[in-house]
């Protein structure tokens, strides 16, 4: 308990961080700030070449930017083209786009058999883990408990510091095989500790792949459909990538720039993928969208929910941050092609499971905030891959708490990609400026104060 003294002298320093941490707005334009690493145009500073993956949203023409349908591309080959592929063969997609990714071609069916089974031997926690590290330490939060779980991995490596290639490599798909292992078991001990649930611990398969042992480890009774599984694998294979620049993977250039450890490097992504304009926009999605059926009445009512949807975005209601989750993109304009593919899952489930009224709400919030920020803002947006993603999780029955942990379990495999090109390929420590804009201030002995 903190003393009633101890709250007045925080109370104080909470004044002094708010009143001494606030530059002056108009250094931004007189210094040419990029802020965001933005230039006046919107597009991103470039800071840095990749070959793992790339984003297209707009074109430059005269140093505008002209708005374009979205693309995305894993190693050169568009994300459509890569769907396609699996799914006419009736098969699971995300083990082939980590291969892409990492390794950057294609896997021969050999080849894929062998990484399958090489994934399968890898995904069960060394001994006494869970119950040590997991089960006895749980935490309310998944992605906090997954990011501190990658740390305590580091204290299990004999060898965490080499950052030589063979070494990052199979430290890599070590993390990339137990993502789900982490996950499956932090998700048992928050609902175990925190919801009075009981706890089922089940093995990872090896003959598993990564989208089933997921299903199978985070349910009691550990069963799932056929259809359930290759849902969430597409969702996996959507997520693994999105260029050099988003911000967790930008964060994984940032770290292994100093030469840092694999385990940090990775933490270090979690802790960015969880923030609410990131990967955390998914279970944001999910809270507007409850607040939303509490606070309108009649939310098939596309006026009533306009309306809302503008005390949104007036920070006047909801989480009063002025965001509407699920919309908007750095890159995209007109379209992101992974909210267009879950879309039209959500839309194929929806009619399954009788959920169109609700699937009719996540359709409506995305026409109308482009409607508002055309009339108020002449300004294009569009869904980006985290306002279906939930909608379509909540109808394969996988809980809230998993939404953001999937999401890097997807994207470990690319952040593994980025990490091992950066090492190989851009030596220098990444080190921008800040300029200072503070008066020279002296030294006031204490006494004098
Ligand atoms: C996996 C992913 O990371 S996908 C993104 C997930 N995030 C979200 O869904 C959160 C909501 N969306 C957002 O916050 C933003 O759209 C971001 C962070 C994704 C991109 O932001 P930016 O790169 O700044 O986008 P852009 O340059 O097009 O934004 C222009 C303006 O529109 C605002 N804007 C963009 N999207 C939204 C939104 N969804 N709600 C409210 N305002 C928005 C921006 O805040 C910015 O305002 P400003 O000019 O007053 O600073
Ligand atoms: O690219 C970005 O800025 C955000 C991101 O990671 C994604 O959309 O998947």
């Amino acid at each position: 308990m903190i003393s009633e003294s101890n709250i007045k002298t925080l109370n104080k320093l909470i004044e002094h961080a708010k009143e001494n941490n606030k530059i002056n707005p108009t250094y931004y334009d007189l210094y040419d700030i990029k802020r965001g690493l933005r230039n006046n145009n919107g597009t991103g500073v470039l800071v840095g070449l990749t070959e793992v993956g790339s984003v297209h949203g707009y074109v430059i023409e005269d140093d505008k930017k002209i708005p374009r349908e979205g693309k995305l591309f894993y190693r050169g080959i568009e994300i459509n083209e890569i769907v396609n592929g699996f799914q006419e063969d009736k098969r699971y997609g995300f083990e082939e786009t980590i291969y892409l990714l990492l390794f950057g071609k294609l896997p021969n069916k050999k080849e894929l058999d062998d990484f399958n089974k090489l994934l399968g031997s890898m995904r069960n926690l060394p001994s006494g883990f869970n119950e040590n590290f997991i089960l006895k330490l749980p935490s309310k939060d998944v992605m906090n408990l997954l990011q501190r779980t990658i740390l305590f991995l580091y204290s299990l490596d004999d060898n965490p510091d080499d950052i030589s290639i063979n070494n990052i490599v199979k430290q890599s798909l070590y993390l990339i095989a137990r993502f789900p292992t982490i996950i499956a078991y932090g998700y048992q001990a928050k609902v175990y500790n925190y919801d009075n649930k009981s706890l089922f611990i089940h093995p990872a398969r090896e003959d598993y792949s990564t989208a089933e042992n997921i299903l199978h480890m985070s349910r009691a009774d550990s069963k799932f459909t056929r259809i359930e599984a290759e849902v969430l694998d597409l969702s996996l294979v959507m997520h693994a990538e999105h260029g050099g620049g988003n911000n967790s993977a930008f964060a994984t250039h940032v770290v292994s720039s100093s030469g840092t450890d694999t385990y940090s490097a990775i933490a270090t992504a979690v802790g960015s993928l969880k923030g609410p304009k990131h990967g955390g926009a998914n279970i944001k999605v999910r809270n507007m969208i409850d607040n939303i059926k509490e606070n309108v009445k009649n939310y098939s009512n596309k006026e009533e929910l306009k309306k809302y949807l503008k005390q949104i975005l007036n920070k006047e209601v909801f989480d009063k941050q002025g965001l509407i989750y699920g919309m908007g993109h750095a890159i995209y304009t007109i379209s992101d092609p992974r909210a267009m593919l879950l879309k039209e899952k959500a839309r194929e489930l929806a009619i399954d499971k009788n959920a169109v009224k609700e699937f009719e709400l996540y359709e409506n919030i995305e026409l109308l905030t482009k409607e508002i920020f055309l009339e108020q803002k002449n300004k294009l947006i569009c869904a980006n891959v985290d306002l279906y993603s939930g909608f379509v999780y909540s109808m394969l029955n996988i809980p809230q708490e998993l939404y953001t942990p999937l999401f890097a379990t997807a994207r470990i495999a690319s952040w593994c990609a980025h990490r091992i090109e950066q090492i190989l390929s851009d030596k220098k420590i990444i080190r921008p400026a800040y300029k200072n804009v503070s008066s020279i201030n002296k030294y006031v002995k204490l006494k004098d104060r």
